[in-house]
């Protein structure tokens, strides 16, 4: 089990958004993509934003679960393959298409989707250093101790003084 991150990069819808579209900017130039392949769940939030970006209406999942409890990366199931019509794209070895995921973290969730499509470009909006490599394109990076909280997951509530004692 890896220790629990003990710093916070939260994100907001808006900053969300804006690093989507970079991403979708980085992208423009290294296509032409044929199809997106987002990895559920994460993926399918910026690969709504880079496909209405890109011009891009050919999108599939693949559906990949592996952290099931709070900061915890368990055994990597695979709920769902990528179909064979998007697996055939590039004479069967995936390129032209783009891959694409919210963040990239110990990388393990992309080596597995990288053997379905060897060839595809592979997308994520954050990466923390472990993941990098597996990553052709990225935003922002994180540190590997960093957790990035994102907006769908997060919710209004009261935040303590960085000075304790001093709540009014
Ligand atoms: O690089 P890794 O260490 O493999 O971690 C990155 C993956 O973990 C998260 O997905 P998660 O399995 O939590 O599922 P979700 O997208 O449905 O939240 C995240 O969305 C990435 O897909
Ligand atoms: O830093 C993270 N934030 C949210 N989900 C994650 N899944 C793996 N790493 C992370
Ligand atoms: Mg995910």
């Amino acid at each position: 089990m890896a220790a629990p991150s003990d710093k916070a990069f939260p994100v907001s819808w808006d900053q969300f958004h804006r690093d989507a579209r970079a991403l979708a900017w980085r992208l423009a130039g290294a296509g032409p993509f044929e199809a997106i392949v987002c990895i559920t769940r994460g993926g399918l939030v910026p690969a709504a934003i880079v496909a209405r970006e890109l011009g891009i209406r050919l999108v599939e999942t693949v559906c990949v679960a592996s952290y099931h409890d709070y900061q915890e990366q368990g055994a990597l199931q695979v709920l769902k393959d990528v179909a064979p019509s998007i697996r055939a794209i590039g004479d069967g070895s995936g390129r032209g298409v783009l891959v694409l995921d919210d963040l990239t973290d110990t990388g393990k969730t992309a080596q597995v989707v990288r053997a379905m499509l060897p060839g595809a470009h592979f997308a994520t909006v954050y990466a923390k250093p472990a993941g990098r490599p597996l990553i052709d394109t990225f935003v922002t990076e994180v540190s590997q101790d960093t957790w990035i909280y994102f907006p769908w997951d997060m919710g209004l509530s009261y935040q303590a003084p960085i000075q304790p004692g001093t709540s009014g």
